[in-house]
């Protein structure tokens, strides 16, 4: 071994941010796709004749294949077994592909009636296209949160688990911000004067980002195993081996459980919320269709601020399940607020969106980095896609619950060609979420003080 591998690679700062900084650059690329058709929604109903249910169908898609193929789950062993360069690749290919398959159903016109398995023959390829990219960009997360634990355990883990998200969010807001824009510059007038936006164009746009993100994790991989090698160096094993029967221990283990159902009541309230949360905007607060992005733009913008300062906050002082249960209590607000027949102003709903970009920084930066608190580090990737695999239930089932009942109860008149409808519904359902996630967060305060995990002390070991 060469004289200058005998430190680890990960004690030198620099390294360790630099790497952070190629592979939490590869999500905001996957999150940039994940939400670039939501401020699309009028547009898709306008342009394509996509109904409310066709939309929720196209977005549920993101689960499929990871909840009922168990794709997570194979994922996070793949993970554990194979290890993260392997399976981080794969992921990156397998979101390239999914988006490529979604912009090529966007942009083809298909016979009128065209039908596939009982949905229009676009949306049903475009969902399909959605859930492969689902696979890889879930699997690219589980990979990415282990990298995390890889590099920063016993330093700076939530400080980095909370930057790696908040670059994510970057992407959310780039989807949220940039899509309509984008898909207006490329648009067109016809010949009877009308104009049509490009909706293909800001898909394109993602693939052309998720091809630079797969370099930026391949670029990765180098690094990747020159700190396997200094592991070896120091005489410590790079990755302990995975058993089938560590299963066994996750799934045993009250507190896991805990954590993934606060996981996937919490996001079930977030992530689904902003794919509804544009057209809520312009439906509820009568905000012009072209920036009704710009209000939930606001919520990945708040947390890509605050996401690292309370990841920095638990990394010092801890309170790791205290600040689950505040984040949580913040939902129930934010979501009881929407759903009121109160203030149908456009500020009020930006109040409101700035408290709920709070919770949305609370709950994950103290939730992700108590994974390893509860859970030993080489079962960690199974973990993590055990919990992801739980969650994306929700990430599924909820959007298609929230379309369907748009569709059947909350229908109002057709107003300059396009449907309205009434929130009041959809938005209480978002705050049942938030309820049972607080009680679940309270279960998961009580157990951590029963069993110390340590949720509530500092990360960084002085
Ligand atoms: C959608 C995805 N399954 C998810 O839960 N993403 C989390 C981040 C999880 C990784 C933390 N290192 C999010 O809040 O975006």
């Amino acid at each position: 071994m060469t004289e200058q591998l005998k430190q680890k690679l990960n004690d030198s700062a620099v390294l360790r941010w630099s790497v952070l900084a190629l592979v939490a650059f590869t999500m905001l690329c996957g999150y940039f796709l994940t939400d670039v058709m939501s401020p699309l929604k009028p547009m898709l109903e306008k342009e394509l004749l996509w109904d409310s249910l066709d939309y929720g169908f196209f977005t549920s898609a993101y689960g499929w294949f990871n909840v009922f193929l168990l794709m997570l789950i194979f994922g996070g062993i793949i993970l554990d077994k194979m290890g993260v360069r392997f399976t981080g690749m794969g992921a990156c290919l397998l979101m390239v592909f999914g988006c490529g398959l979604k912009y090529y159903a966007i942009s083809t016109t298909f016979p009128e009636g065209a039908m596939l398995f009982g949905f229009k023959m676009q949306v049903t390829l475009a969902a399909l296209g959605y859930a492969i990219f689902g696979v890889g960009v879930e699997i690219a997360g589980i990979t990415v949160s282990k990298i995390i634990v890889k590099w920063f355990k016993g330093k700076e883990m939530a400080l980095a688990m909370g930057l790696e998200m908040a670059t994510a969010r970057i992407g959310t807001t780039l989807a949220m911000v940039l899509t309509v824009p984008l898909a207006d510059f490329f648009g067109y007038t016809d010949e009877g004067g009308a104009f049509h936006t490009n909706i293909p164009a800001p898909i394109l746009f993602c693939l052309v980002m998720l091809c630079v993100g797969t370099i930026a994790f391949f670029i990765y991989t180098f690094y990747d195993k020159k700190l396997d090698a200094s592991l070896d160096a120091e005489g410590l094993e790079p990755e302990e081996p995975f058993r089938m029967k560590d299963i066994v221990y996750i799934i045993t283990n009250k507190g896991f459980w805990l954590i993934a159902l606060l996981c996937v009541l919490f996001y079930s309230a977030v992530f689904p919320f902003i794919k509804y949360a544009a057209d809520l905007m312009v439906q509820k607060y009568h905000v012009d269709p072209k920036l009704a992005g710009t209000i939930p733009g606001l919520l990945p913008i708040g947390a890509i601020i605050l996401t690292p300062l309370f990841g920095s906050l638990y990394d010092r002082i801890g309170k790791g399940a205290t600040l689950m249960v505040i984040g949580s209590v913040m939902l129930i607000f934010v979501h009881s607020m929407f759903a009121l027949p109160i203030l149908n102003v456009w500020w009020f709903a930006t109040v409101i969106m700035i408290v709920l970009g709070f919770a949305f920084s609370l709950v994950p930066s103290a939730m992700w980095p108590s994974v390893p608190k509860i859970i030993p580090e080489k079962q960690l990737g199974t973990a993590y896609a055990l919990i992801f695999w739980v969650q994306n239930w929700g990430l599924m089932g909820v959007p298609l619950l929230i379309g369907w009942v748009l569709n059947s109860y909350c229908k109002g008149p057709v107003v300059d060609g396009a449907q309205t409808y009434d929130y009041t519904l959809p938005m209480t359902i978002f705050a049942m979420f938030g309820v049972l996630a607080l009680i679940v967060a309270l279960m998961l305060k009580a157990e951590n003080k029963k069993k110390g995990y340590g949720l509530e002390e500092a990360n960084i070991q002085k």
